[in-house]
Order: C-alpha cells, then sequence, then structure tokens
C-alpha cells in the first residue's frame, strides 16, 4: 500500500462491529470483562482503548514500525521514551531541539539521574567524541526546531548502531509523508501529533513507534505505568487529521518554498533557513532522505530592531506558538517557543533573537506574499 493509501486505509480504519468507515470515539474508561480477570480486546482505557488504538495502529503503518503509542502531549510522548533508560545513562541530544525538550531533559530527567550533552550532529567528531561508555541513545530532530537544520539520519544511525546506541528521531516537521526515519535506521520516532499529524490547531497529542519488538514492550509499559495517553475524542481527531495529511503536506511545502525564495530575494533578509533553498546547507541530504522539504522556515532580518514591528505588522500569519495547521503563524523562538533555553545555549547554537520563524498555511500563496510585502514596507517606512 502507497503512504497516501496508507493514510486513508492504513492501520484499523473503520470499525468492526459496525462497519462505520470512520472508528467510533469510544468514550468509555473501563469494559465490562467475561469472568474474573478475564478482559475481552481491552480493561481500562489507559491501558488501551478502541479509538486511541486505531491511531496508534495507523502511526506505526505509516512510519514502519511495529507498534504505536498516543500520549496527550508531544511531551508526554518523549517523556515515556526517555523514561526507558535508567540514572546513570547518558544521552547525546542534537543541540538544535524544541526548547520544551532541553527544558524536559535538564530540569527534569537530569534530576532522576539521566545525563546528557547537546551536540552538533553534523559534525561526526564532535559525535564520536562525545559517545561515552554509559551513552546508551542519540536522540535528534531533522528538520531542527528552529534552525532547519538537516542531520543525516542513515550515517547517524550508522554510528549509533557501531555503539549500540537507540536511535530517537523526532519526525514532527518531515512528517512519515516526506520521511521515514525507521526506514533509515532509526529505532524510534517520535512526534508531536499537536502539528502537522493533527493538522488544524484544535488538538494536543503525541505519537510514539519502533519496529523493535523489545523497545515497543519498554515503551508500552511506561505509557501504561507513567499513564499520559491521548484521550479518546482526541484520537479521533489526529486520525482524522492524517486522512489528509498527504494533500496537506504537499500545500504547505510548494507554499513555502516560494515564500523562501522571495524572502531570499528581499534586501531586508539576511538570511533564510529552508532547506529546500539549493543554497541551505541542508539541501542535499535533505534531497536524499525527504521526499519534500516541508513547511517550516525561519529567516532573520537585516535590522534586527525591526523583529517586533515586522510580526505584528502581518493579517494572515497570526503570531502564535504551534505550527503544522492548515492557517499560517508567525513567532519570534527566542521569546516565545525556546525561550526556556538559556540564552547563552541559544545563541551558542544561532538561534538569535532575531530569528523569525514560520509556520507556513495552506492559504492562497498571493495573499501570503502580498502579506508579507506589506509589512516589509510598512517596516521600511
Ligand atoms: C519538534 C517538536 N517536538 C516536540 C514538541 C512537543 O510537542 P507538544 O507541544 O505536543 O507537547 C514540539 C512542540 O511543542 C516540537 O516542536
Ligand atoms: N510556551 C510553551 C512553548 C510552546 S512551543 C510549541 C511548539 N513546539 C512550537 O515550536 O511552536 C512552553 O513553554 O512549553
Amino acid at each position: 500500500m502507497k503512504i497516501r493509501t496508507k493514510m486513508i486505509h492504513g492501520g484499523i480504519s473503520e470499525d468492526a462491529t459496525s462497519g462505520a468507515v470512520s472508528v467510533p470515539i469510544y468514550q468509555v474508561s473501563t469494559y465490562k470483562q467475561e469472568g474474573v480477570g478475564q478482559p475481552k480486546a481491552y480493561e481500562y482505557s489507559r491501558s488501551g482503548n478502541p479509538t486511541r488504538h486505531a491511531l496508534e495502529s495507523l502511526i506505526a503503518d505509516l512510519e514502519g514500525g511495529v507498534r504505536g503509542f498516543a500520549f496527550g502531549s508531544g511531551l508526554a510522548g518523549i517523556h515515556a521514551v526517555l523514561s526507558i533508560f535508567k540514572a546513570g545513562d547518558h544521552i547525546i541530544m542534537g543541540n538544535d531541539v524544541y526548547g520544551g525538550t532541553f527544558r524536559l531533559m535538564d530540569k527534569v530527567m537530569q534530576n532522576f539521574g539521566l545525563e546528557y550533552d547537546l551536540v552538533d550532529l553534523t559534525d561526526f567528531s564532535a559525535l564520536n567524541k562525545a559517545i561515552k561508555p554509559t551513552t546508551t541513545a542519540l536522540y535528534f530532530e531533522t528538520p531542527s526546531n528552529p534552525l532547519m537544520k538537516i542531520l543525516d539520519i542513515r550515517q547517524l544511525t550508522e554510528v549509533a548502531q557501531e555503539n549500540n546506541l537507540i536511535t530517537i528521531v523526532d519526525n514532527t516537521f518531515a512528517t512519515p509523508y516526506f520521511q521515514r526515519p525507521l526506514s533509515l535506521g532509526a529505532d524510534i520516532v517520535l512526534h508531536s501529533g499537536t502539528k502537522y499529524l493533527g493538522g488544524h490547531s484544535d488538538v494536543v497529542s503525541g505519537l510514539v513507534t519502533t519496529n523493535d519488538t523489545n523497545l515497543a514492550e519498554r515503551i508500552g509499559f511506561m505509557q501504561n505505568s507513567i499513564g499520559g495517553v491521548l484521550g479518546p475524542q482526541d484520537s479521533w481527531l489526529v486520525q482524522r487529521g492524517i486522512k489528509t495529511l498527504a494533500l496537506r503536506m504537499e500545500a504547505h511545502a510548494t507554499n513555502a518554498q516560494k515564500i523562501a525564495e522571495f524572502l531570499e530575494k528581499s534586501p531586508q533578509v539576511s538570511k533564510v533557513y529552508y532547506p529546500g533553498l539549493s543554497t541551505d546547507s541542508g539541501y542535499e541530504i535533505a534531497s536524499k532522505q525527504m521526499s519534500g522539504f516541508g513547511g517550516m522556515l525561519s529567516f532573520e532580518l537585516q535590522d534586527e530592531s525591526k523583529v517586533k514591528y515586522f510580526v505584528e505588522s502581518l493579517k494572515y500569519f497570526t503570531l502564535a506558538e504551534s505550527l503544522g495547521g492548515v492557517e499560517s503563524l508567525i513567532e519570534v523562538p527566542a521569546v516565545m517557543t525556546h525561550a526556556s533555553i538559556p540564552k547563552h545555549l541559544r545563541e551558542a547554537v544561532g538561534i538569535k533573537d532575531g530569528l523569525i520563524r514560520l509556520s507556513v498555511g495552506i492559504e492562497d500563496i498571493h495573499d501570503l506574499l502580498e502579506d508579507l510585502q506589506t509589512a516589509f514596507e510598512i517596516i521600511r517606512n
């Protein structure tokens, strides 16, 4: 089955008992048992729920995993995954990750004894130097949030395998439509389902999958033990969102490419970060491992002092945190999505105070370009 068909017919896509072509919302907490300790398919909705199970089987199918897991947020999913490790284990994390992921590692997991180092994973000698006898996993995003840094999944997983490390890839920006890390050697893939998978800025969720049955067992144990599961209504919303993922991702990427090319030509812009530009440092690897470049881009203005004025001058780009919905959003990572990373660390990886991030929606491109053009004119005057 091709990926576009899988989005509609993959996993569990209809109700076995009624024939309903959309899996119903099983709004239930518990299930009648046939005898003492004899549940049928489900026993309690934290441990399993048919609507959530349908979504979980879909993400596994889309990413090529053996089992999927749905959580109440992307961070709840990341927390469950990091919880499979033990105190003293060391994790190497890409140095350009979502601010909340950094905060979870630095301020929460570290208190439980998990150790970590942030490493520039485009630099293989830095990676090799960072590996210690206690290193157990390699964790990264590609494209990364917010610099759209592209990491070579195949090469990184080869290093990880040579050193017995588990590779965990946050595939939120690319989605399984444009990139499937498990097929490139990764062990665990995770998503903020809040973003492109849900696709309509109306649900917070997290999805995880793996192609390793032992890891699936460990993640499943943590999902049930910690309990940060996704509710049935939200599971249904995410599954519905995924049905149109292919169409949306094509539209996001087409618009983002045009906006990136427009920004690159603007005299008021000093730098554009978008892997679909042939001048971008990630273009070559992205062309190899992705089938499209996605809908996210960042840029810097020549005059950093105009950033606030610029982002507040737009009509169709809503000033808001989050991404991946049908509507275009704009934000300033240093003070919004990545404010939880200390300034010196942010600046060391290149997240300047003036960096602007766009989540390019699927509106008419002419309106989006006109909106940006008008804002440039406003700040010039
Ligand atoms: C790349 C990435 N991963 C994970 C997360 C966490 O997801 P959530 O907000 O759904 O917890 C986010 C954003 O929040 C993100 O941008
Ligand atoms: N204020 C929130 C930050 C949400 S960021 C949401 C998303 N990952 C994005 O990058 O836009 C927090 O502190 O958690």
